[in-house]
């Protein structure tokens, strides 16, 4: 048994808050965590709990015209690495044994509004006939390219911690 944290980022919010989530993982399982695009995030690993996290863009998951936006606003030149739309999108539907969960991250000053990637990744993984083990959470950033709101990587890894004791329970039953 072993867990896949696979996370995409801008800005470097959602990277700190994978590791974070990972390190509460670590405490019962072993880990990886890995950005989408990477080798290592390859959708056909052994691992049966996948932890897939993002930044909110336009209400929902990031698509190529807002990662290039998220690009443009810092001066970078455009790549042309995947989001975890296109990375759950490729999950293969062979894997009954495997759990999924997901997170982003959102600007906190817009809390009241709709729209969140952990709900829109949940639905795609749903739609694909995958299982989530738990509700998805979302965690706060100051503004668009951050910083994280204070104690959320601790959130973050209590959360991870709490994904982890609830699929060992899971896999424990008889
Ligand atoms: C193109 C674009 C659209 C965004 N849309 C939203 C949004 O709808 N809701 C929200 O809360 N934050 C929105 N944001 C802010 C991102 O959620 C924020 O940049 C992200 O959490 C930072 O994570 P990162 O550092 O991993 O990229 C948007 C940011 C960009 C660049």
């Amino acid at each position: 048994m072993s867990a896949l944290v696979v996370y995409e980022t801008s800005y470097g919010s959602t990277a700190a808050v994978a590791r974070a989530v990972a390190e509460g993982i670590a405490r019962h399982l072993l880990v990886r965590v890995v950005p989408v695009g990477d080798p290592g995030a390859d959708q056909a690993t052994e691992d049966t709990l996948v932890v897939i996290g993002g930044p909110t863009h336009a209400f929902g998951m990031s698509r190529a015209a807002t990662r290039r936006e998220a690009q443009e606003r810092h001066d970078e030149l455009p790549t042309a690495r995947p989001g975890i739309r296109d990375w759950i999108g490729l999950l293969p539907a062979d894997r009954p044994d495997r759990l999924y969960a997901t997170f982003d991250t959102r600007v906190a000053g817009a809390r009241h509004l709709p729209g969140s990637a952990a709900r829109a990744a949940e639905r795609a993984l749903r739609h694909g006939g995958h299982h989530i083990v738990v509700r998805g959470e979302s965690f706060y950033v100051v503004g668009t390219d951050g910083p994280l709101l204070p104690d959320e990587e601790v959130r973050a890894r209590n959360w991870g911690e709490h994904l982890a004791r609830t699929v060992t329970a899971l896999w424990a039953r008889p």
